[in-house]
């Protein structure tokens, strides 16, 4: 078995849960944000750097890695564990749920999805068995079956047809999948904003016996309340003997909100993303260290944080290297939104264990500047 949820406890205040997922390469606690390192590194960052903020496990892409450097050639390293130095739980999504869903070049057919890659304009075909055949070269502990990510917004013709081909592909996909006592295959529930189309992916997805689900096609341009209401529905859809996996998502709000409605595993690039665009989470909300207004701050980028950035940097010298566009600025920069989130959801989950997540969400929301 690669992978063994054990649920631990459920908030009397909200039905959030805390768990652990043990797998090949270690134990993961739940709630958990996974941090993106797409071309197998999270950008900026050092493996050792990862493990000083606690980063449990974190996720790359099956796309970018089979169409750089090959998966054959990480698979000749050894896989991406030994490839990238990093010995903790990887997962691997597609990474290119842009380019099969979205992207202008690319046609679905029922085999599967032909598409042009973004370096070179080359034509590819990825069927779910391919998908599943450079998942187990790359090796990651957790693998996500090969689906449609359907746009937003589509109608409900398209996402009906959609989502039923996305069962056919994961059925396609286990059967493929051998490798399963050292990688677990996730099922993905689409469904687009339809209820009745989430229930009825929900219902084909988790019929197929996997070790755990995510929820896909969210955090893809919708409102936010929208997002909470498709989660309103379709999480309770899910078995509560696994971990449930929201695709995408996201910022701090979002994971909260996700937490309480029984989310276990989230991933996202926005903390690493707007790190290099100069922005930081902070408890006090967003902070764009570039804002001329702390040209001679020289306090903490966040004074309530204790990371290696605001222990030893000032806004001021922060900003300084975010103007100069110098190396530093992107990796202290991200440091620290990874840290940020990373503590957010260790916090997340002692407020489980101590049955007060709602008060802890209304707590950071205020002082986030979050409407409640
Ligand atoms: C090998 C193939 C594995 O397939 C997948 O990873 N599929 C897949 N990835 C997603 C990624 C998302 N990111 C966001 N927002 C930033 N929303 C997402 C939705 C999906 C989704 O519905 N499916
Ligand atoms: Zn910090």
């Amino acid at each position: 078995m690669a992978i063994r949820y054990e649920l631990i406890k459920v908030c009397k205040q909200t039905g959030a849960r805390l768990g652990k997922l043990h797998t090949p390469h270690g134990v993961i606690d739940t709630p958990i944000f996974m941090p993106v390192g797409t071309q197998a590194t999270v950008k900026a960052m050092t493996p050792e750097e990862l493990k000083e903020i606690e980063a449990q496990i974190i996720l790359s892409n099956t796309y970018h890695l089979y169409i750089r450097p090959g998966h054959d050639i990480v698979k000749k390293a050894g896989g991406l564990h030994k490839f990238m130095n990093w010995d903790r739980p990887i997962l691997t999504d597609s990474g290119g749920y842009q380019v099969f869903s979205l992207g202008p070049l690319r046609k679905i057919k029922e085999e599967g999805v032909e598409f042009r890659s973004h370096l070179d304009g080359s034509k590819h075909f990825i069927s779910p068995e391919k998908a599943i055949e450079i998942e187990n070269a790359l090796g990651a502990d957790i693998i996500m079956a090969f689906d449609e990510c359907a746009p937003y917004p589509a109608d409900r013709e398209y996402v009906k047809n959609s989502l039923e081909r996305t069962t056919r592909w994961a059925k396609r996909c286990k059967e493929a999948h051998k490798n399963t006592d050292n990688q677990a295959l996730f099922g993905i529930i689409q469904g687009g904003m339809y209820k009745d189309l989430r229930e009825q992916s929900a219902r084909e997805i988790t019929a197929i016996d996997l070790p755990g689900y995510a929820i896909g096609g969210l955090s893809v341009g919708e409102p936010k309340p929208l997002m909470y209401e498709v989660l309103d529905y379709t999480v309770p859809l899910m078995p509560s003997d696994k971990p449930r996996y929201l695709m995408g998502v996201g910022s701090p709000d979002d994971l909260i909100e996700g937490v309480l409605r029984g989310i276990d595993m989230f991933d996202c690039v926005l903390p690493t993303r707007i790190a290099r665009n100069g922005t930081a989470f902070t408890s006090g909300g967003k902070v764009v260290v570039r804002n001329a207004i702390y040209q001679e701050d020289f306090t903490p980028l966040d004074p309530e944080c204790d990371c290696y950035t605001c222990r030893n940097y000032t806004k001021a010298y922060l900003r300084h290297l975010v103007k100069c566009n110098e190396i530093l600025a992107s990796r202290l920069l991200t440091y620290h939104n990874l840290y940020f989130l990373i503590n957010l959801m260790k916090n997340v989950r002692q407020a489980i264990m101590d049955d007060r997540l709602m008060d802890f969400r209304n707590e950071f929301f205020e002082k986030f500047g979050y409407e409640k």
